[in-house]
């Protein structure tokens, strides 16, 4: 089955400095993308690319039978059908909410009656739970608020495609763990396929069916959450997506050797003839043992779990714990493999 949206190998450039190498995407109706990368790697520029406002050198997109950019071809953004969420909502703040939504109806080419398009503001309200506060001005709503709004407007044309742009910055961390759920939802209710970039990789892997992990303009890796976290296809994929302890490791056979003995591992990348390896062990891929010769050095408590480091002489292991597993500070204890342990080639 071919994709949805289908993105190949796509390269921008501004002036002399290209930002986006070869980039290779596709979703298919209905999915949920996350683009992930830290600051700088080219998220907004390959958004901003998709919705025809920067130019690309090279590559192609094609969004169901449209093709929006292609050797020669160059969709104007009024065109492409794609609804677009900004970082700060940007409503218009002379308009009430209700207005706000409507824009986009008023907008769209083919033109939407005055009765259909309050029809359809009445039924993005009820999606975004917001028909109570139709009348209300953007600096009336709170932050979550204006971003479900954002959403609203987005969606009111029936894109084929919505585009966000960290819409989650700037919210405290309980609205917006909150908003993230019920963001998923409104677009897994209107099918609506998304895309959104973010430089928080717990947000991407809570959030998207697919992650795709942007590094210096390049993607590194694609994938659903579980598979980017537990077999990261790059030590870089790996960091990037949460804490890890980085052992030096030497091949014994089929095994490696680390500080926490002779194990099986599993190749995270391409398998190597090199003796020796880069092992990546997650936090939680240990747990602690009664007896030992490691010291808990510092406790990171988190509520649901704490992130007890451990040392032995120059030796460090952090290690991901149950509530009831807290130690204190100073005791000795034993570490125990309990989950998978990664292997890379060195580079
Ligand atoms: N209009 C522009 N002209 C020249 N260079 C630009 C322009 N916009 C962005 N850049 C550069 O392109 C690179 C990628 O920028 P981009 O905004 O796409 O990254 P990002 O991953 O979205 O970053 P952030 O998470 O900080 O928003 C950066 O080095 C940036 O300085």
């Amino acid at each position: 089955m071919s994709a949805f949206l289908e993105i190949t190998d796509l390269n921008v450039s501004y002036g002399h400095t290209q930002v986006l190498f070869d980039i290779n995407l596709a979703a298919q109706q209905g999915d949920f993308v996350a683009i992930a990368g830290p600051s700088g790697c080219g998220k907004t520029t390959l958004l901003r690319t998709i919705l025809g406002l920067e130019r690309a050198q090279r590559g192609t997109i094609r969004l169901g039978r449209s093709i929006l950019t292609m050797h020669g071809i160059h969709l104007v953004p009024e065109k492409r059908n794609i609804g677009w969420v900004p970082q700060d909502a940007a409503l218009f703040p002379m308009l009430t909410v209700a207005e706000n939504i409507a824009f986009s109806l008023a907008k769209t080419p083919r033109g939407v009656k005055k009765q259909a398009q309050s029809g359809r503001v009445d039924e993005l309200l009820e999606l975004i739970n917001l028909t109570l506060l139709r009348n209300r001005m953007p600096s009336e709503l709170s932050g979550g608020q204006a971003q479900r709004v954002a959403l609203a407007r987005a969606l009111a044309a029936q894109p084929q495609l919505v585009l966000m742009d960290e819409p989650f910055a700037g919210l405290d961390p309980v609205l917006r763990s909150d908003l993230r759920a019920e963001v998923k939802a409104i677009l897994k209710a209107s099918s609506t396929t998304a895309l959104l970039v973010t430089h928080d990789q717990t947000e991407a892997l809570s959030i998207a069916d697919t992650v795709a992990l942007l590094n210096q303009g390049r993607i590194e890796q694609v994938g659903s959450p579980s598979v980017v976290y537990n077999t990261p296809a790059s030590k870089w994929v790996a960091q990037f997506l949460g804490e890890a302890n980085h052992l030096v490791g030497t091949r014994r056979g089929d095994e490696v050797e680390t500080i926490l003995g002779t194990t099986q591992f599993t190749w995270s990348g391409e398998p190597s003839e090199q003796e020796t390896l880069d092992v990546l062990i997650r936090p939680e891929s240990l747990r602690i043992t009664d007896s030992g010769d490691w010291k808990v050095t510092a406790i990171e408590y988190c509520g649901h779990d704490a992130l007890l480091t451990l040392q032995r002489g120059v030796d460090r292991l952090d290690v991901r714990v149950a509530p009831q597993e807290i130690r204190s500070r100073g005791d000795e204890v034993g570490v125990a493999l309990a989950g998978p342990v990664l292997a890379y080639p060195t580079t």
